[in-house]
């Protein structure tokens, strides 16, 4: 039975307590028991602390725009009259309560003061003593560790019902049955890794690796002395000029394994006349990894004095700035992949064509469908004699999504190759019985047990929304990130994450891989993802670079098969099954029944202030229209290389990448399905009907589109009335005629200086370009965009 095989934590009392290592509390980090034994790191002397420290606030600044985003937060602190405070902030008030009391009257014995259960528990303590002795026939439990080799015995027939699709549940032990065919295409298409079979000796340290001084007084600035198992074989690979398929579990080093290489290599380029080119480009899936990314060669940069200039080129910053940048030809590019191919269609003079190097960090998942079409398009613009490198923690081997970014004789340099996880991680599973508990069983933990440094992730966006506002109702504090937000927002709570401002971050899968947080003790997994490779990157957040840390996953029925698959790939010690008292579930559950039409009220208030800004942004669009028309319409129209159909479908095979895999998404589509009637808008119609009335359904956006824009307009106009009293201002329709001129209008160069737009305007340009013109610049119809050669 279960306890011969994995632990259960019977309450949800705190479990060893990982967050207490000395390393992220800022003492010295040596010899400590909680770390791992086989710990191949060398942090002595505090150099997590000191070295590399991302996230640190530097990101955030010289984004401000000006425009304070919408605080749930501040809504809640409204509606109850004070602000939220985090955990931090209340340890502090409590300790200088204490201190207080203590010196003004020490003579006083105060009752007992229970020392850990803050004014939080006040609400809730009663339910803390409650043992768990229900739940005893938790499934997350040896029977289901021990399943290995009979997997299916208990299955009942709800499972064998999704068999059928649930591909990666099988995908783990199917992996290892490689067929011979495919070892062989594998043998043919990858090169022997000399550091594996030739070179047992690999280098122990940095300066064995005849890096230049300037990189190695920069590493030892950084307190970076031993490389991690990956470095030590793909550094020096990579310095030979090797093509690299790279792999090593989350937080072991595999972004400065592929830095420290290609900075090297550009310490020896040509600086002669002409030499000056973009000559390495590094690829993210994120926008916040890019942005880590460039952290990382920038530390490294500025530690080592070398001189090495770095462009970012993501979405959600100023096009203008970057192109600016781009002109200067700096020697890193650090791009997503959607950015990369605006600038490569739109930016002109900006081409790939003196790269070097090409790395693509999470590789794995920048080949799945949805980045295919930009990746090829990339691969295009770049040289055939470049060197590629592709890391990820989950990388795939297989040669047939490999070929398509033409490498050449790769090294497949794995590390450990068996181990999915990192070893300081110790896993914990939570059996959700029905969904219904879900909510206040992530509440009752969080308010009981993990108190902060967790980052809890959740399906959907709206989702996550939803979450902060009600643990901002239950006095915890978090923060969001994920796609609905600005940039600045993400990265503004990545900092406040950071910087322990507020407790939580609520993220989507948008901060599953790569981003490198110091500090996360616990990532909570609100639901089971849809993939065993996104598991294992979001409960690689934790347990960095040889720390201790702790995921706690809520799993529901549906989410048994994934469950399986995440304990087969763990070590069973790494396992621990974790009860949640029912008590304190139902006291949160029923503390979420009276909140509930309070969470709505916040929605609703949040929904009417959103609305108002709209209102707000949409009027001063149109008064920029008004001022600045000449201006706006004789920018050049930005161009994709995808049609806009084709766009969208790349979108959603993203997301079904990602979603559509979900357990309960497939069960919601089949219900859909059994619910039948439902039909789609075009169904049942011929193919020229389908058309007309697709081009109808076109023209008819369109009109809406040029309706609320001369309704901005007009708006604008009304609104500018009274202060310019004696201008005149130019009449509606004279912006459809200018329009019109678009199409043969004399198009300015970006670079070119005079067609440089004031400060002032600056800012508005992208938006109005994108929402009104894009359409009239293509004649009106706004279906085909032009294509890329
Ligand atoms: N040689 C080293 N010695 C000690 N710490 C290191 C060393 N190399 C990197 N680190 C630290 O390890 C942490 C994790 O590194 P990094 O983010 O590159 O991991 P990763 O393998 O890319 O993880 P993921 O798979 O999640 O993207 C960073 O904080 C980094 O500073």
């Amino acid at each position: 039975m279960p306890s011969d095989f994995i632990t259960t934590i019977d309450s949800d009392d705190e479990a060893p307590n990982y967050g207490e290592s000395s390393v992220q509390k800022g003492k010295t980090p040596v010899k400590n028991e909680d770390l791992d034994p086989d710990f191949d790191f060398d942090f002595s002397g505090g150099g997590r602390d000191t070295g590399l420290d991302l996230w640190g606030g530097d990101e955030v600044k010289g984004l401000k725009n000006g425009t304070e985003p919408i605080n749930v937060d501040d809504i809640i602190a409204r509606r109850r009259g004070k602000p939220l405070e985090s955990y931090n902030d209340r340890k502090r008030k409590r300790k200088a309560a204490v201190q207080e009391e203590e010196e003004s009257d020490d003579e006083v014995e105060g009752e007992e003061q229970p020392e850990s259960q803050d004014e939080d528990m006040s609400e809730d303590g009663s339910e803390d003593e409650v043992s768990g002795s229900e739940d005893e026939e938790m499934s997350v439990d040896g029977s289901e560790v021990d399943s290995g080799s009979e997997e299916e015995d208990e299955d009942n027939d709800e499972d064998e019902e999704d068999e059928g699709d649930d591909e990666e549940a099988e995908s783990s032990s199917d992996e290892d049955e490689e067929t011979a065919a495919e070892l062989a295409r594998k043998e043919a298409f990858f090169a022997k890794d000399p550091t594996f079979t030739d070179d047992p000796t690999l280098p122990t340290s940095f300066a064995a690796m005849n890096l230049s001084r300037p990189l190695l007084r920069a590493l030892t600035s950084l307190q970076l002395s031993v490389p991690t198992p990956i470095q030590a074989r793909a550094i020096p690979l990579a310095l030979q000029g090797r093509d690299i398929l790279g792999s090593a579990v989350t937080g072991s080093g595999k972004t400065a394994a592929f830095m420290i290489p290609l900075l090297e290599r550009l310490c020896y380029r040509d600086r002669g006349r002409g030499g000056q080119a973009c000559r390495v480009l590094i690829l993210c899936p994120t926008r916040e990894l890019a942005v880590q990314c460039e952290a990382v060669g920038k530390a490294l940069t500025e530690k080592g004095g070398l001189d090495i200039r770095f462009a970012l080129l993501v979405g959600g910053l100023s096009l203008n700035a970057q192109a600016h940048t781009l002109r200067t030809l700096p020697d890193v590019l650090i791009a997503t992949p959607g950015r990369l191919i605006d600038h490569l269609t739109n930016t002109p003079s900006f081409t790939l064509s003196a790269l070097d190097v090409l790395v693509i960090d999470e590789a794995d998942r920048m080949l799945e469908a949805g980045f295919t079409d930009e990746l090829e398009e990339i691969i295009k613009a770049c040289p055939r004699s470049r060197q590629t490198m592709l890391f990820s923690a989950t990388m795939t081997d297989s040669v047939d999504e490999l070929v398509k970014l033409s490498l050449d004789k790769p090294i497949r340099v794995f590390v450990d190759p068996k181990r999915n996880t990192a070893k300081g991680l110790i896993q914990e599973f939570v059996r959700i019985r029905s969904d219904d508990t879900r909510s206040p069983s992530l509440l009752a933990l969080c308010k009981r047990t993990v108190r902060e440094k967790c980052i809890i992730f959740f399906r959907s966006k709206a989702l996550a929304h939803q979450m902060r506002i009600v643990f901002g109702l239950n006095g915890l504090k978090a923060a969001e990130l994920h796609g609905n937000l600005t940039q600045e927002q993400r990265l503004q709570a990545l900092n406040d994450f950071k910087a322990g401002s507020v407790d939580y971050l609520f993220a989507t899968d948008l901060a599953s891989r790569g981003l490198d947080i110091k500090g996360v003790e616990t990532v909570i997994n609100y639901d089971m993802p849809g993939q065993l490779a996104q598991y294992t990157h979001r409960v690689g957040r934790t347990a960095r670079a040889g720390r201790k840390g702790r995921s706690i996953s809520l799993v529901g029925e549906a989410d048994r098969k994934m469950l399986k698959a995440a304990i087969k790939q763990s070590e069973a010690d790494q396992i621990r099954n974790r009860i949640i008292p029912s008590e304190a579930i139902n006291a949160m559950a029923e503390k979420l029944n009276e909140i509930k039409d309070e969470i709505q009220e916040v929605m609703r208030e949040e929904k009417e202030e959103k609305l108002m800004r709209q209102a707000d942004m949409e009027l001063k669009k149109g008064q920029n229209m008004v001022e600045h028309q000449d201006e706006i319409y004789a920018r050049p129209a930005r161009t994709w290389f995808q049609s806009e159909k084709d766009k969208q479908n790349a979108k959603s095979a993203s997301k079904d990448a990602y979603v559509g895999s979900f357990p309960d998404a497939k069960d919601a589509k089949k219900s859909k399905e059994k619910e039948g009637p439902k039909r789609g808008k075009y169904d049942g119609l011929s193919r020229k009907a389908k058309r007309r009335k697709m081009a109808m359904e076109e023209d008819q956006a369109d009109q809406q589109s040029s309706n609320s824009t001369s309704m901005a307009i007009r708006n604008a106009k009304k609104a500018a009335r009274p202060v310019k009293i004696t201008e005149a201002l130019p009449k509606a329709k004279s912006t459809g005629k200018k329009s019109g001129k678009v199409g043969g209008g004399k198009r300015k160069s970006a670079f070119d200086d005079d067609s440089k737009p004031s400060k002032k305007h600056e800012g508005m340009r992208a938006k109005p370009t994108k929402v009104n013109l894009d359409k009239k610049g293509k004649g009106g119809k706004g279906k085909s965009k032009v294509k890329r050669k």
